[in-house]
């Protein structure tokens, strides 16, 4: 194959860059702009695997917002497609491409698996179990002393013909001991919520049941969240990180910027690609706040995530401060700009929620948040 060249340096371009980057170091410049393209890439590719794992290993994905991870999945396809109409698209960004679409949809499902599956199955034993239990119980002739008012389903060591003796209502609840069902069902909060940290107290929560055990009062369970995200369209183009116009010799793709980026259509994408990226972090802020706690979050998402579009934005500032060039790439440049701002906002919300929660615990008597920590070691085990 020949060779690019570096004209003004008079050199040939990086061999292994050039053949697997499809990219052409001439100088200090480039191999540092090179650099931090290959951490941005790296930093990509680890970024969602620690929020995998710790909704794997906690068997939820409470702390993440579903709608975040949507907008995500929402311009990368987009992205992925663009890549793959994009005859300049360079190797890296599609593998890229392909490995965050790939992490994130592994994380959408993970979401909709532990938070809605799971829930579901859930709410509906913890029915059939309480239909069972309404059958059964008695509500009265139970009221010795020491009654705590909670029916033992089977109690009834023998069956009665008398079938109104077994009938259960709510205002023949509300004039007995025993308490609504609901009051007792009620699935217990996860972490800070079980705690009373959770200030978001959403109403869907408080609607689950879930079989009342004295393990369950211990053992943490997702916050489920309101359901009603809205399918986001969104287009997106990427930005090669190697943004430099190859010298004489270069036979080959010509680079994608050349091509979308000054085109209006490339902009358009650009923009609207920016705007869903950007706003994806809104709906994650607005969680953390809602639950007044950041359990179930992996920061290390955020901290990979903030890296990647830092070192993205240096990877192409570095290579051309040009203000053609700057101006060609506003959306990309923006957009990533303006995550790691969001990123920086939600590590922070991060450690502001982890502190003020061990403030919290250290100011009562019994550690509760201690119980909850266990509870989830051996949930998690
Ligand atoms: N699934 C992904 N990680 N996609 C990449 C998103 C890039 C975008 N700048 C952001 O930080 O939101």
């Amino acid at each position: 194959m020949e060779g690019w060249y570096c004209v003004k340096e008079q050199k040939r371009c990086v061999g292994w860059v050039e053949t697997y980057f499809k990219d052409c170091l001439c100088n200090l410049r480039d191999d540092m702009s090179f650099g931090f393209g290959l951490v941005s890439l790296l930093c990509w590719g680890l970024a969602e695997i620690p929020q995998i794992v710790t909704n794997f290993r906690t068997k939820s994905s409470h702390g993440v917002s579903l709608l975040f991870l949507l907008t995500w999945v929402a311009g990368d396809v987009f992205n992925l497609v663009g890549c793959l109409l994009e005859p300049a698209t360079l190797p890296t960004q599609l593998y890229t491409a392909l490995l965050y679409t790939v992490n994130t949809i592994v994380l959408v499902l993970q979401s909709v698996y532990y938070d809605y599956v799971t829930k579901c199955c859930i709410d509906r034993k913890a029915k059939s179990d309480h239909t069972g239990e309404e059958e059964k119980t008695p509500l009265k002739g139970n009221k010795g002393v020491g009654y705590v008012g909670i029916p033992i389903p089977k109690a009834s060591p023998k069956p009665t013909p008398r079938r109104e003796f077994y009938y259960t209502s709510a205002r023949s609840l509300a004039g007995s001991d025993t308490p609504p069902f609901r009051a007792f069902l009620r699935l217990p909060k996860s972490g800070p919520s079980a705690l009373g940290n959770d200030s978001s107290s959403s109403d869907d929560e408080s609607d689950t049941a879930a079989v009342f055990s004295h393990s369950a009062v211990t053992q943490p369970r997702p916050i489920p969240r309101s359901v009603g995200y809205g399918t986001f369209l969104a287009a997106s183009a990427n930005l090669p990180f190697q943004t430099k116009g190859f010298s004489d010799g270069f036979s080959g793709r010509k680079l994608l910027q050349e091509h979308s980026s000054h085109s209006g259509f490339g902009q358009l994408l650009g923009w609207l690609m920016a705007a869903i990226y950007m706003g994806g972090r809104l709906p994650q802020i607005w969680l953390n706040i809602k639950r007044g706690s950041v359990e179930g979050l992996n920061p290390l998402m955020f901290v990979f995530a903030l890296i990647a579009n830092a070192t993205y934005v240096a990877s192409i500032v570095v290579r051309s401060t040009e203000w053609e060039s700057i101006k060609a790439n506003m959306p990309w440049l923006l957009d990533a700009v303006v995550c790691v701002l969001l990123d920086l906002f939600i590590i922070l919300q991060y450690i502001y929620y982890r502190r003020f929660r061990r403030q919290r615990q250290s100011g009562g008597g019994r550690d509760e948040f201690k119980d909850y920590e266990e509870a989830t070691k051996h949930a998690t085990l």
